[in-house]
């Protein structure tokens, strides 16, 4: 099959990138079910690229209804290794204003019903996640924004992603809650993919674009899919820029990762005691500890 060692997830607005050239629409099914959608192959200046839009490219999946597993699969089994998530995102901080970028070091968990493991089944393995995202894929990412110099929007490097779960907006409460604990933005899809991008050993890094300030701003409506959509649409251009400075860099100077070796450690059940049937489901995973 068709390989990429790069793949790119796009969110709420990005359902296609225009720089990916000589596609090949890929139909996917893996042992967690069928991704979001079929996988745009192609290559981004002669660079493989694996292009998945997480909603669908109609958009029809809420965040709840994500197979994060399978999309974190299908992407695995294309042979990726740098995996980019381009999302939506509401701002926790006057300073990160709607338009600009964000790559955050860190996520807070509020989701409530995602299966964010591979494991289970009579495998257990606990892998590091103290660094969500991996930090020299999140450097290459956040350098490319900078080396484009984007007069509209400004970079903001480091912080914090809270995941709630959805598909509703935040509370006036909640939002004043995330604030005080010190998060920078807000959205509803991003850390199952990094748990489970984590597990599968691929770098995992998000290019947060900033559509709305959240419904906490006293200066600003609270946020609708509208505005959601209006901003995303203005800064889809400059996003997929960024991507593609970003597949350049990564290209030339492919970083090391700890997420390569994540789960060198991590698998507590002895694996001749693990069973034929879980051992076939996870061998894409497991492969080259067996
Ligand atoms: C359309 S607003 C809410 C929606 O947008 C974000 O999606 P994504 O992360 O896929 O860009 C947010 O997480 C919500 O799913
Ligand atoms: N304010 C917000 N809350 C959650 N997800 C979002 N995606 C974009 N804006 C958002």
């Amino acid at each position: 099959m068709s390989q990429a060692a790069i793949g790119i997830i796009g969110g709420s607005g990005l359902y296609k990138m225009d720089a990916l050239k000589d596609v090949e629409e890929v139909a996917i099914d893996t042992p967690f079910g069928k991704p979001s959608d079929a996988i745009i192959l192609g290559t981004i200046d002669g660079t493989r690229v694996a292009f998945l839009a997480r909603h669908g490219r109609n958009h029809h999946l809420t965040p709840s209804e994500l197979p994060f597993r399978a999309n974190i699969y299908a992407m695995k089994s294309l042979g990726v290794q740098y995996l980019i998530s381009a999302s939506a995102v509401g701002s926790l901080k006057e300073e990160a204003k709607p338009l600009d970028m964000v790559v955050p070091d860190q996520f807070i968990d509020r989701t409530k019903n995602r299966v964010s493991t591979f494991f289970g089944d009579g495998i257990v393995a606990h892998i590091g996640f103290g660094d969500p995202v991996c930090h020299n894929l999140a450097t290459v990412l956040a350098d490319a924004v900078a080396s484009l110099n984007l007069t509209d929007s400004t970079l903001h490097r480091g912080g914090t992603y809270v995941c709630m779960e959805g598909p509703a907006f935040s509370t006036k409460a909640e939002s004043h809650l995330y604030r005080s604990w010190g998060a920078t933005i807000i959205g509803m899809t991003n850390l199952p993919e990094a748990k489970l991008a984590r597990e599968a050993e691929i770098a995992y890094a998000t290019l947060a674009l900033v559509t709305d300030y959240d419904c906490w701003h006293p200066d600003h409506d609270s946020v609708t899919v509208d505005l959601v959509i209006a901003n995303l649409q203005r800064n889809a251009v400059n996003a997929q820029k960024v991507i593609q400075e970003t597949v350049r860099r990564l290209t030339e100077h492919p970083p090391t990762s700890d997420a390569h070796s994540a789960l060198k450690y991590a698998i507590l059940t002895p694996l001749d005691k693990i069973s034929a049937t879980t051992k076939e489901k996870l061998n894409l995973l497991l492969q080259k500890y067996l």
